[in-house]
């Protein structure tokens, strides 16, 4: 998706970007609300270097989608709300001159510990702030992450694993004679107990994948029966459709949004 809206307040314009491992999120805020959002891959640092010499945000959008549409109107350089779990390119895009960084200190998340994911906790604070605490967030991004707080607006912590896209690729990569096999779209499940090799890594990786949301949020809801439940990331769709099929009871339960971070960079900058 592309930016299509044309700001007619141009004074409380703002970018948010948040880099994952796989990609680039995009948000174009007006003041508190998120006009839109949409993906992209890297940028090439030569690109990211020209960002500093935009005069306009119309130039920056530009630079951002080279075959883009773009604002008609001339505005300004906004700023941009960076989170980032990939320190690398976020080094890269401090030459944007408007740029401020969000870390872990900025979330008011309690009992949280030095090395928590900023997008984990920008994830749980916007899903709470914006649904209720006791929240349990699922991103199913490139790695696959359980992230949790209490009432209180504690964290009460969480899990990590490889993402479905990185389960197929380790097996592909990693081994003598498995092939590589590509994210399926398809809604349907793979057979459970497959005849050819890759039905039979479909069946091991969703299945695993599955049985183990299942039970993370089985304990969770034990933990804190009336906990909320809120799912984001790029793999958000196909694990639903899943999920509805073998859990549906489980499955209504689940909010789905893939803009929590937004929401929680929305939050911390816009204030209460
Ligand atoms: N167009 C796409 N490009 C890349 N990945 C995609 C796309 N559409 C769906 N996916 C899926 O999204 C997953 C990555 O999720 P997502 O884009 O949320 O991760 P990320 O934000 O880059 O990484 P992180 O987990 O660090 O936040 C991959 O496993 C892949 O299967
Ligand atoms: C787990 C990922 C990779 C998910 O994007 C990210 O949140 C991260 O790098 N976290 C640091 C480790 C932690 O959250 O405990
Ligand atoms: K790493």
């Amino acid at each position: 998706m592309k930016p299509h809206k044309h700001p007619e307040h141009t004074d409380n314009i703002w970018l948010a970007l948040e880099i994952g491992n796989s990609r680039l999120h995009w948000a174009l805020f007006i003041g508190e609300t998120l006009c839109s959002g949409w993906d992209t891959d890297y940028l090439r640092e030569s690109v990211i270097q020209q960002l500093a010499e935009c005069q306009t945000l119309n130039d920056l959008l530009e630079k951002i989608f080279p075959q883009g549409e773009s604002l008609t109107n001339t505005l300004p350089l906004c700023p941009l709300l960076i989170a980032s779990v990939v320190p690398s390119q976020t080094a890269i895009w401090q030459t944007y001159p408007n740029t401020h960084v969000i870390t872990l200190d900025q979330v008011p998340l309690k009992a949280v510990y030095s090395t928590l994911g900023i997008d984990r906790a920008l994830a749980l604070w916007g899903a709470g702030k914006t649904w209720g605490f006791p929240m349990l967030v699922i991103d199913a991004g490139t790695a696959l992450t359980f992230t949790a707080a209490d009432a209180n607006q504690c964290l009460v912590g969480g899990a990590i694993l490889p993402g479905l896209g990185l389960q197929f690729a380790t097996l592909g990569q990693q081994t003598g004679q498995l092939p590589l096999v590509e994210m399926q779209n398809s809604p349907s499940l793979p057979p459970r107990f497959a005849i050819n090799t890759i039905e039979a890594i479909q069946s091991g990786v969703v299945y695993t994948i599955l049985a183990g949301i299942k039970d993370f949020i089985e304990v969770w809801l034990q933990l804190f029966p009336d906990g909320k439940i809120a799912i984001k990331g790029g793999d958000r769709t196909l694990l639903l459709n899943y999920l509805q099929a073998l859990y549906p009871e489980i499955t209504a339960r689940l909010i789905v949004e893939p803009n929590l971070i937004f929401w929680g960079i929305q939050e911390i900058v816009m204030g209460d």
